[in-house]
């Protein structure tokens, strides 16, 4: 079981809290990162790491030796040696819902057994792997027909959180491993989204993919269903159904009660987290889409990332190491949010895709007694891939009032080599880690206006404006190219980053209780809104709203 100690009280916090004060904008001689980087011309080799074809480089954060080491000694105060094996190896790490959390044997490519409950996991993760194997490959050879006897040509992913996230953003990341089918995503209750894609797809040529864990959720039933109606309003018959619909689950009775033969039914198990979940079943949209092999690459460079995380030790172990900076900005600098920033245009939804699995994950104010913490835990994540948001948002990263520590993405080669655009992508991700470190100091600003010809009192007017401060972390994450294998060991590392400050925060990152409370008053609130009468059950704000938009909807 994962240790339930204080991380606020142990004796590295004090320790680097007290090394905080070197850096702290309090402290009128404090050490910027300018300065780590005059004085270490090595401090690239020495606080960059390796792995496979990928790169991480973690030099520009407002880091010494002294910082790493503390944080080592405040992992090991909290256990994280200890917490990964119990991962690894099946205990109940999920307290609050009496689970293991076993995504890793998911893509325990070695085989060698993982034992729940007495029993090995492996048998069976493989039967739906080759299950899933069999499907994709009919599917795509054209043996798996439709109603017509016409091959399938899409899929619709009907499922929503982990049972979309996922799925969707590693399909746009790996789009130029497509084969012929196409894949399609719903999530949202809002029927727009359906509507849309319905739009797009024939039904004789279309698979639906019924996504859920519970198999109860309310957007993705709803979209079931409206999608059930569609097929049948547009083809003949009940019995259709079979050959267009298949379900995700870990649920057999509601995918019976839905009507869905269980030989088409994909299974996985309680010790997968939904938002960790695109490694079971719930990837079978992305091996319908990218292939079988291809979706075996992304397990294989998941499981490399997992065989990292579990054997090198604390110092060399970037998924750690990545974890212990965010801390650092967290828990000492006061840093709230985090960007995620891929220079990739078809990574477009991984910062959307960390931000449940982050938020969702390690969101919690009560620690593993029970006991609200006294110390901020999971950060806020957000991004967007590079330049885009360069133009949207980088000024506050620059010269706002709030620290955001900030992780680039790029591959080395493109998929897309036209022209010189790959260059400019990267000379963009390189300039902007430079300027968000070195700055532009007033001396600098100075000369330059002095070569523009400006005033001494135009200088002095303009030069508060243009001064950065600098000093704003990065991590450099560069990778040969974007492959199913660098995807999967890049989403691996981020897993065990959450992981590993999950642990330190001594919260519990694998339960989402908070999502629940909102699901039960919106299902307090649906049956009131069926009629037009006055509602006066709620507080005011309520009450107001529901009435009015009840007399909106009508007029
Ligand atoms: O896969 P199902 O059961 O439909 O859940 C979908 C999503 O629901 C949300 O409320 C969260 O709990 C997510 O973690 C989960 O991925």
């Amino acid at each position: 079981m994962l240790k339930k100690i204080n991380p606020a009280k142990t004796k590295a916090w004090q320790k680097l809290q007290e090394h905080y004060a070197l850096f702290s904008d309090a402290n009128s001689d404090r050490v910027e990162m300018r300065e780590l980087f005059r004085n270490d011309p090595e401090r690239f080799v020495k606080f960059s790491s390796k792995f496979e074809d990928m790169i991480v480089d973690y030099s520009k954060n407002i880091i010494t030796d002294e910082t790493l080491e503390l944080l080592f000694e405040l992992a090991e105060e909290c256990g994280l040696k200890d917490g990964i094996e119990a991962m690894f190896t099946g205990e109940k790490i999920n307290e609050t819902e009496n689970r293991a959390v076993l995504h890793t044997a998911l893509r325990n490519r070695s085989n060698k057994p993982v034992m729940v409950d007495g029993e090995d996991v492996m048998p069976k993760i493989n039967a739906v792997l080759e299950q899933m194997k069999d499907f994709s490959n009919r599917l795509s050879s054209g043996d798996w027909r439709g109603c017509t006897g016409k091959a399938i040509t899409d899929i619709v992913n009907i499922g929503i959180g982990g049972s979309d996230l996922g799925p969707f953003m590693v399909t746009e990341a790996l789009k130029p491993y497509w084969g012929n089918i196409t894949p399609h995503f719903v999530s949202n209750v809002d029927g727009t989204h359906i509507s849309e894609v319905l739009k797009k797809v024939c039904p004789e040529t279309t698979l639906f993919i019924i996504a859920s864990k519970t198999f109860t959720t309310q957007e993705t039933m709803t979209n079931a269903f409206t999608a059930r109606g569609w097929f049948l309003k547009n083809t003949d018959g009940e019995s259709d159904v079979s050959k267009h619909f298949v379900a995700v689950s870990t649920n057999r009775e509601e995918v019976e009660k839905f009507g869905i033969d269980p030989e088409n039914m994909f299974v996985f198990w309680d010790w997968v987290g939904g938002r960790y979940s695109l490694w079971s079943a719930i990837g079978l949209s992305i091996v319908c889409t990218i292939g079988y092999d291809n979706f075996i690459e992304l397990l294989e460079g998941a499981h490399a990332m997992d065989m990292h995380f579990r054997e090198t030790s604390l110092s060399e172990n970037i998924p750690a190491i990545l974890a212990f900076i965010g801390i650092w900005y967290n828990n000492f600098f006061g840093a709230e949010t985090e960007a995620i920033l891929p220079y990739d245009q078809y990574m477009h939804r991984f910062a959307a895709y960390f931000q449940q699995g982050n938020m969702e994950s390690n969101g919690k104010q009560v620690d593993r007694s029970g006991s609200r913490v006294d110390y901020q835990t999971g950060p806020i994540v957000w991004g967007e891939p590079g330049t885009n948001g360069q133009h949207a948002f980088y000024q506050l990263i620059h010269q706002g009032t709030k620290p955001i520590p900030c992780d680039f993405i790029a591959p080395a080669q493109t998929h897309n080599p036209v022209s010189d655009h790959h260059q400019k992508l990267l000379a963009n991700f390189f300039a902007q880690t430079e300027a968000l470190m070195m700055g532009k100091t007033e001396e600098q600003v100075r000369r330059e206006l002095t070569d523009a010809g400006k005033t001494e009192e135009q200088i002095k007017t303009l030069l508060p404006f243009k001064v950065f401060p600098g000093n704003k972390p990065t991590n450099s994450i560069l990778v040969k190219k974007i492959t199913p294998r660098t995807l999967g060991s890049l989403i691996a590392m981020y897993e065990h980053k959450i992981f590993t400050q999950g642990v330190i925060w001594n919260i519990f990152s694998f339960d989402q209780w908070g999502v629940e409370l909102g699901k039960q008053l919106a299902g307090n609130i649906l049956p009131e809104l069926t009629q037009d009468n006055e509602i006066d059950t709620h507080d005011c704000s309520t009450n107001g709203l529901i009435n009015t938009y009840k007399q909106m909807r009508n007029k």
